[in-house]
């Protein structure tokens, strides 16, 4: 009999993550609007440009100039470049993007901002089909966005200062429930991906701090839990906890990041973290500035 009720528990254990998994799956496609992605752009303005000029905050302007030029250092690293070309995922090309986002008179440049995450999209990708509900999420944001800044007031959406301004002004934010059938705001989209650049932000921050003892996935969930978990029903809080149990060791995440030595992990992973806090404290500003951090 308590053979029985042991096996009945296995089942249970396997059935109910599994069941949520497929119901999130189901949901996700069902729920999300299909958009889709017209005139996708690569690469923003060249990064160079940006970096080569000093930086604004004096209070930080040391921190960040020595920054800069170690960011510039990792870029221009022939070595590294050759070593990591032809590797489908490219972390220069994410530190190029988050540290070309933020322009001279501190705007978010969005088509810059966007390449970032395209360029993540890339990781999640080679992690395999357990995170293609993740990925396949993070690019129905993009694509969103992308419709936005492709369609015929693209010009307004160039920065995200330019896209409240402009969504506000003609009433295309919703601060109650979005109805089922409408594409949501520029504001509202763009909003959950900065979320999720929280939880970024802290998972490589964690990794970059950790040892090869350290799991992944468990850095990955207490990331999640300080951050974007907040913000998730019940149902997605389950399966992104499958998805962390999925996660591949620190060694192999590395190998996709393409670096070999403990150093040059702990600095790539630090300076990633680094630029994307940057963007995201002052995406954090703006929203709260407009009153917009909890859009529906
Ligand atoms: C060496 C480390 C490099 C790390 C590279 C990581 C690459 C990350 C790429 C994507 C990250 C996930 C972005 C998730 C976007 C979530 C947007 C969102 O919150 N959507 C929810 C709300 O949308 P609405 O319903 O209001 O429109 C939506 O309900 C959620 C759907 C499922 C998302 C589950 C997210 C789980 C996050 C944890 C990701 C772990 C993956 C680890 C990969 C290393």
């Amino acid at each position: 009999m308590a053979g029985v009720g042991l096996s009945y528990l296995r089942y249970y254990k396997i059935f109910v993550p599994l069941a949520t998994l497929l119901v999130l799956i189901y949901v996700t496609c069902v729920r999300l609007p299909e958009v889709h992605l017209s005139a996708c752009t690569e690469n923003g303005r060249p990064c160079n440009e940006m970096w080569s000029k000093k930086e604004r905050d004096p209070e930080e302007g040391k921190d960040k100039e020595m920054m800069t030029a170690k960011v510039v250092a990792l870029v221009q690293n022939v070595e590294y470049t050759r070593q990591c070309e032809g590797m489908e995922f490219q972390i220069t090309r994410v530190l190029a993007a988050f540290r070309s986002c933020i322009s001279e008179d501190g705007q978010i440049l969005l088509k810059e901002y966007l390449s970032g995450w395209k360029e993540f999209i890339k990781f999640m990708d080679s992690l395999g089909m357990v995170f293609g509900f993740i990925s396949q999420e993070t690019t129905t944001k993009i694509n969103i966005m992308n419709v936005y800044l492709a369609g015929s007031s693209g010009a307004e959406y160039h920065t995200l200062q330019s896209m409240i301004k402009h969504e506000l002004d003609h009433g295309l934010v919703n601060f109650k429930e979005l109805p089922r059938d409408q594409v949501p705001s520029g504001c509202r989209t763009l909003l959950r991906l900065h979320r999720a650049l929280k939880w970024l932000e802290m998972f490589l921050y964690k990794l970059s701090i950790s040892t090869s003892q350290d799991n992944t996935g468990k850095l990955c969930a207490l990331a999640y839990e300080e951050t974007l978990a907040h913000h998730h029903s019940w149902f997605v809080r389950q399966a992104a906890a499958l998805a962390f149990l999925a996660m591949p060791p620190r060694r192999e995440l590395l190998q996709i990041l393409c670096v070999h030595k403990e150093e040059e992990a702990q600095f790539v992973l630090s300076t990633t973290a680094k630029s994307i806090i940057r963007v995201y404290d002052l995406t954090q500003r703006v929203y709260e500035a407009h009153g917009m951090l909890e859009l529906p």
